[in-house]
């Protein structure tokens, strides 16, 4: 498992459940994910020569990557030498950078996007903002959850927006897409499992963002069936084009019933986080199923449930969780604290579950979960 955050944390559960023998490999030590596996790893997953290395040593039977920053054409390399990457290594390469999947899905998929463009210097990110214009977004071409994002609605915001992605992205500076802003009326996370038997469609997932990383998210979005059937055709679209097994979260803005697509994880997808107590195979148990082979006869759906994020902001190696006993004393409510050994800034800690009988109802009672949990330092 490249990358061992909270995402790997629970494929690595699931996959032990299946009798699988896990190694963990991440940029830090007791990373989530490592404190669950058999054995771990502290490596740069962007040095070529040190994933090498790893998986050489340790011969893995599937190579499964967990984020973004990989040296994703050492994994192709390794592909090619007989090791099996999850989905794909070319599904690796193509999301790990916003271009590849874009150019894929516009260009090559005749797929409905925003507009955008690429830009390498600030001199082609202000031509580039000017076609495009005012509201646009700005992204890193490498990046996750929001790091380096920002929406741009003056040109006074356009050279702090240039610094910021330069600064943000995951693996230093470089291009940027900038994208038209889109208005959309709602958008989703559509988690779609291919697997030994085909493709499966898990209900539509809600969710809110804020500063481009997810704050709560909500299953089942209500859809009409237009839009359903548009998205999910979308989604069989770019997880066919990408190909292998695994669970892909496919993001989608919805406007009336025309579907644009956004960008895919090759891999469970933080939104999805809500399966953990709405599915009777969260997205990490099918990702695990999918991955090894096995059969994924039904995916059973609760109802109306929700997450909500645990995003403290602060500087410590000594965190310590208070606030349990009121958090958890609604019924149908559940948490996962990560166990992340530091924060430095604004970081994911855990996220708060809940069920209900309406989503507005779990998206408060999750909230009230989330909000009931304090992180001291
Ligand atoms: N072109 C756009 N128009 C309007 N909103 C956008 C646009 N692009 C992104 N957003 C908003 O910002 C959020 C984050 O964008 P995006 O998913 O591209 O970033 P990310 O860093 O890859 O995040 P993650 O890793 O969490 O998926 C989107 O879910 C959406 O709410
Ligand atoms: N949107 C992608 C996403 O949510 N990825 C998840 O966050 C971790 C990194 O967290 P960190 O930045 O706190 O180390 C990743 O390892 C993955 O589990
Ligand atoms: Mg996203």
């Amino acid at each position: 498992m490249c990358g061992g955050g909270e995402l790997g944390k629970e494929v690595v559960i699931e996959l032990q459940r299946l009798g699988v023998e896990v190694i963990v490999v991440d940029r830090y030590a007791n990373s989530p994910a490592m404190q669950v596996a058999h054995r771990s790893h502290v490596i740069s997953m962007l040095d070529g020569a040190a994933l090498r290395a790893v998986i050489e040593q340790e011969q893995p039977h599937l190579i499964v990557p967990e984020i973004e920053a990989i040296a994703t054409d050492t994994l192709a390399e390794l592909e090619q030498e007989g090791f099996t990457v999850i989905p794909t290594a070319r599904a690796t390469q193509l999301t790990m950078n916003r271009e590849g999947i874009r150019r894929l899905a516009a260009e090559e998929l005749g797929l409905e996007t925003s507009p955008y463009r690429f830009a390498g210097t600030l001199d082609e990110f202000k031509a580039a903002v000017a076609e495009i214009g005012l509201p646009c977004v700005v992204k890193p071409v490498m990046s996750s959850s929001g790091k380096g994002q920002s929406t741009l609605r003056q040109e006074s915001d356009i050279e702090a927006a240039w610094h910021y992605a330069q600064e943000g992205g995951r693996a230093g500076g470089g291009r940027v897409i900038v994208e038209g802003f889109v208005d959309f009326d709602y958008e989703i996370t559509l988690l779609t499992v291919r697997h030994a038997n085909g493709t499966s469609f898990c209900d539509p997932i809600g969710h809110h963002q804020e500063d481009g990383d997810y704050r709560t998210s909500w299953q089942p979005q209500a859809m009409n069936a237009a839009a359903l059937a548009a998205s999910q055709r979308v989604a069989e679209q770019v997880t066919g084009a990408l190909g292998g097994y695994g669970v892909f979260g496919v993001e989608l803005f919805i406007r009336g019933d025309e579907v644009l697509f956004s960008e895919v994880s090759p891999r469970p997808h933080d939104t999805g986080l809500v399966t953990l107590i709405s599915q009777n195979l969260s997205e990490f148990a099918l990702h695990a199923r999918a991955i090894l082979g096995l059969p994924i006869p039904l995916i059973r759906q609760y109802g109306p449930a929700a997450s909500a994020v645990i995003l403290p902001e602060g500087l410590s190696c000594q965190t310590r969780f208070g606030g349990l006993n009121q958090a958890l004393a609604e019924p149908d409510t559940e948490l996962r604290l990560f166990g992340k050994p530091e924060i430095n800034g604004r970081r994911r800690m855990g996220v708060a579950l809940a069920l209900a009988n309406s989503i507005e109802a779990a998206k408060t009672k999750a909230s009230e979960c989330a909000a009931k949990v304090s992180v001291e330092f």
